[in-house]
């Protein structure tokens, strides 16, 4: 049974009223006499393609989704790739862009700094409160490449939970997109009389962190079987919650974990790859990144199992990977500089500052190259042309999203690196034709994880999403290629196969959660790899 809420006016003011489903058949008389349902997907189908802005469709299918959501994710699920970037990146930035204005119905929880001390009274008004077991939460401080959002950061949670449902077949009713609201610094936000949020700059630290105290409180005592992924925090945020609640309660954080993941699955078949082309062991791998927040360290993080995967100490896997922020190459004695940078920090160079990124990669020699900087072009002519007189295969995966913020597009990419490039970004681009033969672009999203990753630890029940668990899934991601995708080089698989792919993270996922005690639906502990396979299968919801 699917949530759906109707808004209602009571002397001045909103309240929510819980409609049910309507039932599949109507009663006689209420529908049309030809109304059937494969061909109402047609119909729908249709409706969609006719519309010419992506936002438009955006909004088409937020509407389906109310009215309809047995056929908006029949529609997903046999059309994945065209609209999986309607509902989720890049279009979800121009949504959440333009929140304040295309909003039609509440969809979703808000619990504002105004709720502080009657956060649980706030979250028991919830109307699925024993269902709840996935909540994408967000303050909306740093959606996408796009800076602080504030409310207008919601579309952000509800697009990740689509995809949970579409994705890995978590229950519609099961799923709360949270947006906490602590204020905006976004100015042209506040100045627009359509904000849909509290019309204040953003809280203190001390505040915001004595907010997120009583939240996480709340969260565990209201929805006791829910497990909370943190997305799109600012960076600061995002470390600090992620280090002070993960011990205490289920959660992960998407871009720090999720795409630490989703980067080494695609990394590990990347290398293969490139190692073929130059003779060179997988050990000698050397990353630089361009960009150094939550996600360009936390993906740092996860690439270091990559080169212990090859046998080498955590301090060698350390020492794989160059660090480039907005002030250059990141090194020791450059300066003070933010506490997550620092275990990346070079101590073995001590030159001027280095800030040109062609002279960067000359100096650094790496075989990949990796952004997550938002800087839309970072990855110039002379960048790929220096990559690829390094590398027979250049890796490089411009990660940032939305598309525009790409730190290149995939026909650049293919063009100077004379067609040569092993190729990833976050946001998806169209297959390229060179020489002849059509190249396909990987999509390094953490798509690819978080509804796998969610499900395994929603299934298993585990206690905590441990670091153990997030590599599973990673590993789980890599080695999900058909032959026929590595036949076509590429890094990741198709994503029609997402619902396959999340039950095989499911699974590794469950089974880590199992190694590391952290499970509390220990039966499952009993049934061998092909029947955990089967079960997990077995509880994804079908629309
Ligand atoms: N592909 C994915 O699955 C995925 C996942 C998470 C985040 N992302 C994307 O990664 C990007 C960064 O996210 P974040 O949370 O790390 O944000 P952030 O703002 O904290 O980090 C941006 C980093 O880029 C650096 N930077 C800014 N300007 C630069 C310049 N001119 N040259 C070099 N470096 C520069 C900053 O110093 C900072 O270290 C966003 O666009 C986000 O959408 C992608
Ligand atoms: O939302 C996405 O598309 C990926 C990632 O979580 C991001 O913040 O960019
Ligand atoms: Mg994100």
């Amino acid at each position: 049974m699917t949530i759906v809420l109707n808004p209602v006016w009571v002397n001045g003011v909103q309240k929510l009223k819980v409609v049910p489903q309507p039932p599949p058949k109507p009663p006689r008389g209420l529908a049309p006499p030809a109304l059937d349902e494969s061909i109402h997907k047609s119909r729908s189908l249709q409706q969609l393609r006719s519309k010419d802005k992506s936002l438009e469709k955006y909004i088409y299918l937020t509407q389906l989704k109310h009215a309809d959501p047995r056929t908006f994710y029949k529609l997903c699920l046999d059309n994945m790739s065209e609209i999986t970037p309607l509902i989720y990146t890049p279009t979800v930035g121009d949504a959440c862009l333009n929140f304040s204005h295309i909003y039609r119905r509440p969809e979703g929880l808000y619990v504002s700094i105004r709720d502080k001390g009657n956060i649980a009274q706030v979250l028991r008004n919830w109307p699925r409160i024993d269902e709840a077991r996935i909540a994408v939460v967000t303050d909306g401080s740093r959606i996408l490449g796009l800076g602080d959002l504030g409310v207008n950061g919601m579309p952000i949670a509800i697009g990740k939970l689509s995809l949970y449902v579409a994705g890995a077949g978590i229950r519609p009713s099961s799923t709360i997109p949270i947006c906490i609201d602590l204020g905006t610094n976004n100015q042209q936000f506040l100045e627009d009389p359509l904000y849909l949020g509290l019309r204040q700059r953003r809280v203190s630290t001390s505040e915001a962190d004595e907010f997120m105290e009583e939240f996480m409180h709340a969260m565990s005592i209201v929805y006791p079987r829910l497990l909370i992924q943190f997305e799109d925090f600012s960076t600061d945020n995002a470390f600090a919650y992620l280090s002070r609640f993960r011990n205490r309660y289920p959660l992960f954080n998407d871009d720090i974990q999720g795409t630490g993941a989703v980067v080494l699955s695609g990394f590990l078949n990347a290398a293969k790859m490139a190692s073929e082309a130059s003779g060179k062991p997988l050990k000698d791998h050397r990353i630089l990144f361009l960009g150094a927040g939550s996600a360009g360290v936390g993906v740092a993080m996860q690439l270091q199992s990559f080169f212990k995967l090859q046998g080498l100490s955590t301090e060698e896997a350390r020492r794989r990977i160059w660090l480039v922020d907005s002030q250059g190459l990141i090194f020791d004695s450059r300066g003070p500089m933010a506490e997550h940078k620092k275990y990346f920090s070079r101590p073995d160079y001590s030159g001027a500052p280095m800030t040109d990124l062609t002279e960067i990669i000359k100096y650094v020699q790496p075989t990949a190259l990796l952004g997550l900087s938002t800087i839309k072009g970072a990855f110039s002519q002379s960048v790929i042309e220096t990559m690829s007189a390094l590398n027979p295969r250049p890796i490089i995966f411009p990660l940032s999203n939305p598309v525009r913020l790409s730190e290149c597009e995939f026909d650049e990419a293919v063009e100077w690196s004379r067609g040569k490039v092993i190729f990833a970004s976050g946001s998806p681009f169209p297959a390229q034709d060179y020489n002849g033969k059509t190249l396909y672009p990987g999509q390094g999203n953490n798509m690819y994880v978080f509804p796998g990753l969610g499900l395994g630890a929603i299934l298993s029940r585990a206690s905590a999403v441990t670091d153990t668990m997030v590599e599973a899934s990673s590993l789980g991601l890599a080695d999900s290629l058909t032959a026929e995708e590595r036949a076509q080089d590429l890094a990741y698989p198709r994503v029609e196969r997402i619902r396959e792919i999340s039950a095989q993270i499911a699974c590794r996922v469950i089974r880590a959660a199992q190694r590391a005690g952290v499970d509390r639906t220990t039966e499952l502990r009993d049934l061998w790899d092909d029947q955990l396979l089967e079960f997990v299968k077995g509880k994804m919801w079908k629309p």
